[in-house]
């Protein structure tokens, strides 16, 4: 970490101790155009983090911080295709997917545009084929389910975005996903599926992830056994940069689509990975699904720092992270087709934040990425708000919310939408002692007994959120809030310093497990060397087995 960003940390923690005389109901009573103030608009999507601890002071010294830290020629850097991830000796460029442009981006000297451009069609060219039923099982019949196999960034982006846009699916197609290695996920994925008009989709940026692998075996034994082995190759395809280890699986090259080392699994459901959401909406609102990121990456080379709303997302988390010490972050969707955002996101954020030390390999000296969690609202609400509300822990929480539904009928989004704002309104507010005690002497309870039970009614408040309100999720806007949320991590790994589009952290727990696996597999007596604890465990597995 460089001086000048030392320095500008400094002038924020100062700034939080300032801060720290006035709540937000006082920011609020202040200052009437407290929400015009801190409020971003982009296209049909509004950020309102008016209801987070900041003053313009606060901005402008997170706006300084940024510029210390130089995110803008770091950003540059990214869509300028050099090789910003130092450990892997890769340039970063999954912007280039959504760049409906067509404007040469460059990778090592050339532009990546033109073979983006036709993969893109080859895949919208198939998915068309099993939508329109050109391209049938091998027996004839169309497909009617489609079957993701893929982990992580195989699996996470595109499972997210297929229920978060389940209006737009075709009528008579389903999409399911298998990701586990525990062999109840794909059982229960098959389970009631005619593999005569399932089309199994493999995904892997590598072909080498035993839980993929190791699921596709299973769907090509099941294939096989039904329908012969012949069918076989008419009921996959696959998604992958290994050429050489999807033909050794046996899938063709016409049935196989590619992407490049340029694109992180977590950052791949603008390419093919997200094949099986191409045939499930189709062409048209794939489309639209890039064209809401292209926005966003648009404004965030363009827009000046200050009204720049990814820029002001990763400030405003490393502001909580950074100088609040707040541990966490919960996201929670108003939105239940969103529900797998919050996973989606912990693999962005966390694989991409979660690191120890700096580019140059050098410890860190201030808390890297924070936990992300979440669920859906309202469920949340009757489970664990009671610790956002109540509990020691301050988490700063991001809302999300569509004015309109898709579905017909107001009363019950009408009720979804009021039970949001009561949330992030409940709090920055709070509730005091005085106001509790008050409420249920008006409820005609005796003084003492108000009392009493008031300190078990109260709430600090002073708790920030952030509220995103959008027109509608529709194939756009969600392409908006993935890419927002990208973005956002950028902006925190540039000015924290670090890599944030490596994961050497997963390496360990499978190279151990590839020692493991003979053990587990095997009759016991090999166990010496092992730590007693991973003995102990293997000795009474073998007892417990049936
Ligand atoms: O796409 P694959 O090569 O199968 O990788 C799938 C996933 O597994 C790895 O362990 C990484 O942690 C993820 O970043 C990646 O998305």
């Amino acid at each position: 970490m460089t001086d000048a960003v030392t320095r500008a940390f400094e002038a924020l923690e100062a700034n939080r101790r300032a801060m720290m005389v006035m709540s937000l109901p006082e920011l609020f009573g202040e200052d009437p155009r407290r929400f015009e103030r801190f409020s971003l608009k982009l296209g049909p999507l509004l950020m309102d983090f008016s209801k987070t601890r900041v003053a313009t002071s606060t901005m402008r010294l997170l706006v300084d911080l940024a510029k210390a830290a130089g995110v803008e020629e770091k950003r540059d850097a990214m869509f300028a295709g050099e090789r910003i991830n130092v450990t892997e000796n890769r340039a970063v460029l999954h912007v280039a997917l959504r760049n409906l442009s067509g404007a040469p981006m460059m990778c090592d000297g050339r532009d990546v545009m033109p073979e983006v451009a036709a993969e893109r069609e080859r895949c919208f060219a198939f998915a068309e084929a099993v939508r329109t039923g050109a391209l049938r099982g091998a027996t004839g019949k169309r497909f009617t389910t489609i079957v993701n196999i893929g982990i992580g960034g195989s699996d996470l982006g595109p499972a997210m975005a297929a229920e978060a846009l389940s209006p737009y699916i075709r009528r008579g197609l389903s999409v399911r996903f298998v990701s586990n290695v525990d062999g109840a996920h794909i059982a229960d994925t098959l389970r009631g599926l005619d593999p005569a008009r399932t089309l199994f989709v493999v995904v892997s940026k590598t072909f080498t992830t035993v839980e993929t692998m190791t699921n596709a075996q299973t769907a090509r034994n099941w294939v096989a056994q039904a329908l012969g082995e012949d069918a076989v190759g008419a009921h996959f395809a696959a998604v992958s940069t290994n050429l050489a280890a999807v033909n050794a699986f046996g899938i063709a090259e016409a049935a196989m689509f590619r992407f490049w080392d340029w694109v992180g699994g977590r950052y791949s459901v603008w390419s093919a990975v997200g094949l099986s959401l191409m045939i499930a909406v189709g062409p048209r609102h794939f489309t639209a699904f890039l064209a809401g990121a292209e926005r966003v990456d648009q404004h965030f080379r363009t827009a000046p720092l200050k009204r720049n709303m990814p820029v002001i997302m990763g400030l405003l988390g490393l502001w909580h992270r950074n100088v609040w010490s707040y541990a966490s972050h919960a996201v929670l969707p108003y939105d239940q087709r969103l529900a797998r955002l919050p996973a989606h996101l912990q693999q962005l954020d966390m694989e991409s934040l979660g690191k120890g030390v700096t580019m140059e390999g050098k410890a860190v000296t201030r808390p890297t990425g924070p936990i992300i969690w979440g669920e859906p609202g309202t469920n949340g609400q009757h489970a664990f708000f009671q610790l956002l509300h109540q509990g020691t822990e301050i988490v700063p929480c991001d809302f999300l919310v569509a004015a309109s539904p898709h579905e017909r009928g107001r009363r019950h989004h009408d009720l979804l939408i009021a039970n949001c704002l009561a949330q992030s309104k409940a709090m920055m507010k709070g509730r005091s002692f005085e106001e509790a005690r008050d409420q249920l002497i008006a409820r005609g309870m005796s003084r003492a007994e108000a009392e009493r039970l008031a300190p078990h009614r109260v709430f600090p408040g002073d708790r920030p959120s952030t509220t995103f309100l959008y027109r509608k999720l529709d194939p756009a806007t969600l392409g908006m809030i993935v890419a927002l949320y990208e973005h956002k991590v950028f902006v925190m790994a540039a000015v924290l310093g670090i890599n944030a589009f490596d994961q050497w952290g997963v390496e360990l727990g499978k190279e151990l497990a590839t020692v493991l696996e003979p053990l587990v597999a095997g009759p016991g007596g090999a166990e010496e060397g092992l730590d007693s604890s991973t003995a102990g465990l293997l000795a009474q597995l073998r007892k417990l087995r049936v």
